[in-house]
């Protein structure tokens, strides 16, 4: 039987988009693993599984590239916003984010982020502002909750930080119980950020809405920018908008790719 599927992407933040609204598709981590290897399955960072919801327009489950089901992904927020073409309201392990189609992408209002250690979660208390931490040559972080869980590093140099070695370090740490997304961010103007993002469950990405979410929310509580900033990734830009006490607002680009068939029951 044919399954179908949406290759999707968010700045280069790609994922398989399995509409189950209407028929259902099991799925397992290791289901989900297999889909997402690049060389055997369809290949993407993250798989994305939309479901009934009694509470929202839709429930929309995250399923990184290793398998493990997570909370929130901004880039495919605002593809699966595009699907739907109105306004709708999307329910996540992370909380309900209202989307809104724009032209070419859409935007969406997060909830308000988190900074207590234990809402991160560290393993022990901190002051998430100004970390007493070090990696190497990435020391004193800021950690964020945005839905999941941010380190933010702000560096001279975002492009010089050798993440491929130190994210996997870092997200694997003991101090992240739930391991972490490691972010680094240089100021590249005013209001403007570079970043790039290891993914916990993925690796380097193209790009990561809810990291720069959460690099924006640490910068303008740092005093380093004022909202609305740009976060450059190298995939393309996003502009964020936040303030203390508020919903966190991320504007940006969606991409379906192609429609595709396939049989689920081949990847397990
Ligand atoms: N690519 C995403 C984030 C996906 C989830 C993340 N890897 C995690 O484990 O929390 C984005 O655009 O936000």
């Amino acid at each position: 039987m044919a399954d179908r599927f949406t290759k999707m992407h968010g700045l280069g933040n790609d994922f398989v988009v399995i509409d189950a609204r209407e028929t259902a598709v099991a799925m397992t981590p290791a289901r989900a693993h297999a889909i997402a290897d690049r060389r055997f399955g369809i290949g993407c960072d993250q798989l994305i599984l939309l479901e009934p919801s009694v509470k929202a327009d839709v429930r929309m489950r995250i399923f990184n590239a290793d398998g493990s089901e997570v909370e929130a992904c901004g880039n495919a927020t605002r593809c699966v916003a595009t699907l739907l073409a109105k306004p709708a309201v999307i329910e996540t392990l992370g909380g309900m984010l209202r989307v809104t189609p724009a032209d070419g992408g859409a935007e969406v209002v997060l909830g308000e982020p988190a900074f207590d250690w234990e809402a991160i979660p560290l393993a022990m208390p901190m002051d998430t502002r100004d970390m007493p931490v070090a990696w190497d040559e990435l020391e004193h972080g800021a950690a964020v909750n945005v839905g999941n869980p941010h380190i933010i590093f702000f560096v001279p140099e975002a492009d010089a930080v050798p993440l491929a070695e130190l994210g996997p370090r870092i997200e694997s740490d003991p101090l992240f119980p739930e391991r972490v997304n490691v972010n680094v961010a240089s100021l590249d103007g005013e209001n403007q950020l570079q970043l790039r993002v290891w993914e916990r469950g993925v690796g380097l990405t193209q790009a990561c809405g809810t990291g720069a979410c959460a690099t924006a929310v640490a910068a303008i509580r740092a005093g380093l920018v004022a909202s609305p900033v740009t976060v450059s990734l190298p995939g393309g830009d996003l502009i964020i908008r936040w303030a203390p006490g508020e919903p966190i607002v991320m504007s940006g680009a969606a991409t379906r790719v192609f429609d595709g068939e396939t049989d689920w029951a081949r990847f397990g």
